[in-house]
């Protein structure tokens, strides 16, 4: 038996996380599209085990946009916001904005910045679905 639901709407989850240069995948050092989706699930389970004391199981996402790219050296945040409870059902907005990018050179391989302005790189509507 599963302990009770703490879930409400508006409930918000954040994750932080750099994108190592061993997950280049295209030119340019572009990362996979799948490489937004597996962070998608991350901050979705700590949605559950917040609301629902259980890791959760992703069911399905309705949307899936890619706005812009993600780049290896990138720092990401990545948020959930709760926007609907059924009975064991929760529907995410999922996003993931680029925070910080890497701008190497010949002279300064580590040379980096914060944006000054979050870039929207990927967003999804997801539902995950918990135990009774
Ligand atoms: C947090 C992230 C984790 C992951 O990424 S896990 C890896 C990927 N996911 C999986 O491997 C999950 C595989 N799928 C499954 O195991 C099952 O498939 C589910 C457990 C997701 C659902 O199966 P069942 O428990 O038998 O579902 P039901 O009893 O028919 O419905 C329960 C609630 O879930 C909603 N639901 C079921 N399937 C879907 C779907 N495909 N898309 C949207 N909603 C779904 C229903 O409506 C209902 O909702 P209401 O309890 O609120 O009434």
């Amino acid at each position: 038996m599963g302990s009770t639901s703490q879930a409400s709407v508006g409930t918000r989850v954040v994750h932080r996380r750099y994108v190592p240069y061993a997950h280049a995948h295209y030119a340019g050092n572009l990362v996979d599209g799948a490489y937004s989706l597996g962070l998608f699930g991350d901050v979705a389970t700590e949605m559950c085990i917040l609301t629902d004391g259980d890791e959760g199981l992703f069911a399905s996402y309705s949307e899936v946009q890619f706005r812009a790219p993600v780049r290896a050296g990138d720092v990401l945040e990545i948020t959930c916001d709760l926007v609907r409870v059924g009975t064991r059902s929760r529907t995410l907005e999922l996003a993931v904005h680029v925070v910080a990018r890497g701008e190497p050179t010949a002279e300064q391989p580590g040379a980096a910045r914060m944006l000054e302005e979050p870039l929207l790189a990927t967003t999804a509507t997801g539902t995950v679905v918990v135990p009774a």
